[in-house]
């Protein structure tokens, strides 16, 4: 049977109502986690499809909630949206001792972590790919359609959890997405913490080793990244969006990846261009099979 929730808060907008609900997530150690789901009005009458957006490094599930201006594209594409937290929180969660913004708690990764320390917790990927489904699907007036995008963190989320079960998901977007974690300096700290040493055992979670081996159906893939990315053209890229492409390209796997120019990190950026991710989506989510 699967779990129950509790709706903490329910708020009307763009058509429909925004419900930031609350249950005890197994994959998270038993801990209370609160995710968002925007509902157009239509789900009184019949179920729709989802859309699951995963958020970057410090973001709760109100961050997008509140910054990307989704929920009336969501509405005009007939689609529901569900965001969930960044990682787990509470009483007992371990973390880094200061606690640094790209780690620990706001910082999950979307990966499931085997290390002593984390292993009981930091379950994000089964949290995102099972639980979490399982629970809106029983709970919400929503269909097993669903695809899958994110921002930074949250798009590595999107890209490696779309590749990693494509059966799953009807599409995949990004913006700004770490693409290529094992490279770079925020994957090296955290898959090191999670992971622990064995570099082959972080590949699993890397969007650009995985594409480079994709043999699946066409994902449908959209990334949008700013050209003014302070994480792509600052001191370190820790995006590395060219090392996907190229790896997308030698597999012959298809990825419309575009570089907008002027735009930064920011929920300006992902405000910009989510209809056309939400247009993306609905396009192949309403598809008939
Ligand atoms: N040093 C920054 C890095 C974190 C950051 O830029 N996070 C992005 C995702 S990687 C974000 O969405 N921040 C929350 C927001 O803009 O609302 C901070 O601590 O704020």
């Amino acid at each position: 049977m699967a779990a129950s929730m509790t709706v903490k808060s329910a708020t009307r907008v763009a058509q429909g109502m925004l419900k930031r609900c609350e249950f005890t997530a197994r994959s998270l150690g038993n801990t209370q986690t609160i995710f968002a789901a925007y509902l157009p009005d239509v789900t009184e009458f019949k179920k729709l499809p989802v859309v699951y957006w995963l958020s970057g490094l410090t973001c709760t599930d109100e961050n997008f909630s509140q910054k990307a201006g989704a929920f009336q594209a969501a509405c005009d594409n007939q689609v529901v949206l569900v965001m969930p937290d960044t990682s787990p929180r509470g009483d007992g969660v371990p973390d880094e001792d200061p606690h640094t913004y790209d780690f620990g708690i706001g910082a999950g990764f979307y990966l499931n972590a085997t290390t002593d320390k984390y292993k009981t917790h930091y379950n994000m990927y089964d949290f995102v790919v099972k639980e979490l489904p399982a629970l809106v699907e029983a709970n919400l007036p929503v269909t097993d359609k669903r695809a899958i995008s994110g921002h930074s963190m949250g798009g590595h989320g999107a890209l490696t959890i779309g590749l990693k079960n494509p059966e799953r998901y009807s599409s995949v977007s990004a913006f700004a997405p770490i693409c290529n974690p094992t490279k770079v300096p925020w994957g090296q700290k955290a898959f090191k913490f999670y992971l622990g040493s064995d570099e082959q055992s972080w590949k699993q979670y890397d969007a650009t080793e995985l594409i480079s081996e994709y043999k699946g159906k066409d994902l449908h893939i959209l990334c949008d990244c700013g050209t003014a990315d302070n994480f792509l053209v600052g001191d370190v890229n820790q995006l590395q969006p060219l090392a996907f492409m190229e790896a997308a390209q030698k597999a012959k796997v298809p990825v419309t990846f575009r570089m907008q120019a002027g735009y930064d990190h920011s929920y300006y950026f992902m405000s910009t261009f989510i209809r056309e991710h939400l247009e993306h989506h609905a396009r192949f989510l309403h598809a008939q099979n």
